[in-house]
Formats: structure tokens, sequence, C-alpha cells
């Protein structure tokens, strides 16, 4: 009698090799706030590390990534910077929101105007169901006109603090500033990497493999951390969620 024949199947190499692949958590940011105020230069001089000559009005939405090495762990961040003209926002605002990990708020130090939209920004976000336990900051940028300085700091610092938001002031053209710009990044990277909500390290998994997890698509950022932090407790042998952003 042959080996099938008494109950014992003969399973082929493919899909018992566990093929486990460490691979790099995403955490993906948006930078939001009115348009001018210097959103694609603080995202150009964290993730190229200068001041772009010129920009123009971003339509939809930019991405910009940088890979870090925290604590020996490679994480990247990947930072959407959007469109802050209304007309250039239509059709792209819904993907800006879906599994977000952190806002950055963007005013212009310069202009009180771009400071009293802020509510409408977090408003924004709320109406798009990001969460308050998700990082919010916010950074006042064009610091380096010192002469035109529009918004005072403690209006803004209180403003933070009524929204439990802490607040940078920098400045994204001044090369004496761009160990800030990188500081502030980097804090909220720590931050993130900290915070082990859904991004838990994924696997990669041979086709076939039993163990590879299920993969969700899903467009609210809170039911896909229900769903994972779910997964992750049911799953034994599936050690991180595979969540897909
Ligand atoms: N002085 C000064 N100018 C800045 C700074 N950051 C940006 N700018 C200038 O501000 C203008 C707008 O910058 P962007 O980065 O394109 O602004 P944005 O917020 O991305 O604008 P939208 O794409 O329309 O939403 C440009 O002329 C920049 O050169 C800064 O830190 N200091």
């Amino acid at each position: 009698m042959g080996d099938a024949a008494k109950g014992e199947m003969s399973v082929p190499a493919a899909t018992t090799s566990v093929h486990v692949e460490r691979q790099k958590r995403i955490f993906k940011i948006i930078v939001i706030g009115d348009s001018n105020v210097g959103k694609t230069c603080l995202t150009f001089r964290f993730c190229g590390g200068t001041f772009p000559e010129k920009t123009e009005a971003t339509i939809g939405v930019d991405f910009r990534e940088r890979a870090l090495d925290l604590d020996n762990e490679q994480i990247k961040l990947q930072l959407w910077d959007t469109a802050g003209q209304e007309r250039f926002r239509k059709s792209m605002v819904q993907h800006y929101y879906r599994n977000v990990h952190a806002v950055v708020f963007v005013y212009d130090v310069t202009k009180m105007g771009s400071f009293e939209s802020l509510p409408h920004w977090i408003y924004e976000c709320d109406k798009h169901n990001l969460t308050t336990d998700i990082p919010r900051i916010v950074v006042g940028n064009k610091c380096d006109c010192r002469d035109k300085v529009a918004v005072n700091t403690q209006i803004a610092q209180r403003f933070c603090d009524l929204h439990n938001m802490p607040l940078f002031e920098t400045s994204a053209k001044d090369d004496s500033e761009f160990d800030h710009v990188d500081a502030i990044f980097i804090t909220l990277a720590h931050k993130l990497k900290s915070q082990k909500l859904m991004m838990q390290p994924t696997y990669r998994y041979s086709a076939g493999d039993p163990r590879r997890p299920y993969v969700v698509r899903t467009k609210s950022t809170e039911s896909t951390r229900s769903f994972c932090q779910q997964s992750s407790a049911s799953t034994e042998e599936a050690p991180g969620c595979a969540c897909v952003i």
C-alpha cells in the first residue's frame, strides 16, 4: 500500500519551507496645511537634504520617502506632501487619509491666516476618522523670516496645548535648521516605532504556505487596526499582520 493510501500526504517542499523575510515597517505620514506654507520644502529638506530652489503648487499629492535606522531597526517614513489648494485636492482627498500613521500640520509663521486655518485642517482629519491616538504634530515654518513673524510662539503654543499636540518652529530654508527639521521627523518616527499598534514587523511567506496571513485592504484606519489586533491575537502562527498600506 502506498503512502497516500495510508493517509499520509507528501507535501511539496515549496509549501513547507517557511521563507520568512523581515520587512521594513513603513509609516505613512501626511503633511497638511494651507497652500504656500512650505510643505513641499519641508518634506524635500527631510528626504532630499536640500531646500528646493523652485517649487510649484502641489497637485494632488507627492510622495517622498526616507529610510531610517532606529535602534537597529530599519524603518521607512513615507511622507505624503498634500496640495494646500482646494482645487488641487478634490480628486485625491480619499487617498490621503487612508491608513495614516501620523499627521504633520504646517503653518507659515509669517501668515496669521495659515495658523488660523489649523482648526480647519484638524476638522478635515476628524472628518476622515483619523483618531487622536494617531500622533499629530504642528510645525510653524519659515522661522528664518524673523522680521516678518506674525504668529507669536506663545499663541501657537497655547493652541497646541489645547489640542494636545507638540509644536515645532523651524525653517526648511535655513541651512542651520537642517538638523532641526531632521529631528522633528525623527522624533515622530521614534514615537511611531514605539507605538506597536498595527505595524508589527511583517513577514513574507512563500505562496501556498498555510501560515501566510490574510492580506486586507480596507478604507478605514480604525477597522484596519482592530482587524490587525484581532488577527495577531488569534493567529498564533502568524507572527505579524500583513496589512498593506
Ligand atoms: N523663507 C522661507 N521660504 C520658504 C520656506 N519654506 C518654503 N518657502 C517658500 O515658500 C513657498 C511655498 O513653498 P512650498 O513648499 O511649495 O509650499 P506648499 O505648502 O507645498 O504649497 P502647496 O503645494 O501649494 O500646498 C516657496 O516659494 C518656498 O521657496 C522657509 O522655511 N523659509
